[in-house]
This record gives C-alpha cells, structure tokens and sequence, in this order.
C-alpha cells in the first residue's frame, strides 16, 4: 500500500516560487488500477515523480508498506518495486530490446512473452535496437514491457496513449487490462482517454494541485462532461486584467 500524506511541493519557477502540488492525502491499495485525470498543468505528472522519487516533496511523506520513503532516491524506491514510465520514453543507442527486457528483468530472460503481452512480435523486435529507428508507439509499447518484466509492485504510466495511433490505442487498453488481471500490480495510469478511465478500479482528479473527486467512472464522467471540465479551468480573468500590458 502506498500512502501519501499530506504532500505539497513547491518549485523554482521564472518568477518566484511556485506550489504546484498542496496538501495532497492518497492512499493507493495493492494491486488496483488508478487512473489520475484532470486538466492540463493540474499537477498529474508532478505528483507521479514525486511518488517516483524524482521531485522531493517540500512537505508531507510518502509511505510504502509502512516504510517513509519520502528521502529515498529513484534508485531506491526502483529497488522496493516503483517504476514510471515516462510520456516520452527515451532511446538506448546500441542496445537491442531483448537486452532492454533482460536487464530490466535482471535475469536472463527472452522476453517475449512480455513483448506479446503488449501487442509485439517478439520474433520483429527482440534484435532490433532502441533507437530512432523504432517508433513512437513501439518505443511505447517496448516501454511497457520493460515496466512488466520488472514486476514491479506500483507501477506508474504517464499517458501511455500519447503517440498511439487509434489502432494501436484499443489494443494498448486491452494491454491495461490484460496486465491488471495477470500481475500483482498496483497501476496508476495518467490519461485523459474515456476508455481507459473505464478500466479504472478508482478516478483520481486531480486539478489546481490537489485532489478533487475520487470515485468511479460511473460517478466521475457525469461531473468531467458537465460541471468539473469548467469548474477546474483556471478563472485567469482577475490575474491578466492587464494582459495587454503582460503581453507588451
Ligand atoms: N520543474 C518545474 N518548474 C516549474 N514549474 C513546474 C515544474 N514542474 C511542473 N511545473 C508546473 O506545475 C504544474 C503542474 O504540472 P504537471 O506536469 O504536473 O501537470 P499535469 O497535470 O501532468 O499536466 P498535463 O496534463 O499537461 O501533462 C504546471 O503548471 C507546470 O508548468
């Protein structure tokens, strides 16, 4: 179980500080599917990383089995079985994806059954190398099978989708769901996608740097269509009041 209490985080931004993060209380349960939503810059991937360890919280703890991982390293908390998938996976020059999958595996493995699990061939892609030859929604794709063959315990995915052509799309949900029924993972998922909200166990939207609703796709939907999508658009009107001066 990991639990978050009471996290805010303030950055070092162009003009002064900023709280992008303030007084967030989750607790994510063994083994469920969570999909974090919400409007752009309301705070999803900054909350990921700091459940990643990659942004250090200016107040709060994270808490994993019990254990205060709040000062621990990403390398730390990798080790303990968290694991993030980044929007935009990177690219290993001179490396081929079998190799990808063993050392993230840290055994010696194939990898192909966790090239299948995500819609590849293994037979196509275990010699092909990890660079820009390969595209986006296979980089995607390979990127989950590393997450996979780590089996790790939390595992975050920041908009898998992003980059995914529509074929490719369906075939990634049924990859979500495929996963959720066969590991012992927690998953959060960070999208925007109607389809992969309906995979969720929980909705967390999360907006303004905070949580805002909880619930199910049945009880959130409603609200995103009708009153949230509005309600958590930033109101800039009083802020850039002198917009023609800001822009001048
Ligand atoms: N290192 C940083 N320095 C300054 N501002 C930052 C930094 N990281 C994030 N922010 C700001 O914090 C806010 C939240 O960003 P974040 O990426 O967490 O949003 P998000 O909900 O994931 O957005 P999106 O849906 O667009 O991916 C944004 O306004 C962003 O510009």
């Amino acid at each position: 179980m990991l639990e978050i209490k009471n996290l805010s985080l303030t950055v070092e931004g162009d003009k002064g500080q900023v709280q992008i993060l303030k007084d967030i209380n989750l607790t994510l349960e063994d083994n469920r599917l969570y999909v974090f939503t919400g409007p752009n810059g309301g705070g999803k991937s900054s909350l990921a990383k700091a459940i990643m360890g990659i942004y250090r919280p200016t107040s709060g703890k994270i808490l994993f089995n019990g254990q205060d991982i709040t000062d621990l390293s990403v390398y730390e908390r990798a080790r303990l079985g968290i694991g993030y998938a980044f929007q935009q996976p990177p690219r290993f020059k001179g490396i081929t994806v079998g190799e990808l999958l063993q050392i993230a595996a840290g055994r010696d493995i194939k990898g192909c059954s966790y090239l299948a699990d995500v819609g590849l061939c293994a037979h196509d892609y275990v010699d092909r190398e990890m660079d820009a030859s390969l595209s986006g929604g296979e980089l995607k794709r390979i990127e989950i099978a590393t997450l996979l063959a780590r089996n790790l315990k939390v595992a975050v995915y920041d908009e898998p989708e992003a980059g995914i052509d529509l074929w490719s799309f369906s075939k990634l949900t049924e990859t979500f769901k495929n996963v959720h029924n066969k590991y012992d993972t927690t998953l959060v998922i960070i999208s925007h996608q109607e389809r992969i909200l309906s995979l969720a166990d929980e909705i967390i939207l999360i907006a303004d740097g905070t949580v805002k609703e909880k619930g199910s796709k049945d009880e959130l939907w409603p609200l995103i269509m009708n009153d949230i999508g509005f309600t958590y658009f930033r109101d800039c009107t009083e802020r850039d009041e002198n917009v023609d001066e800001c822009i001048r």
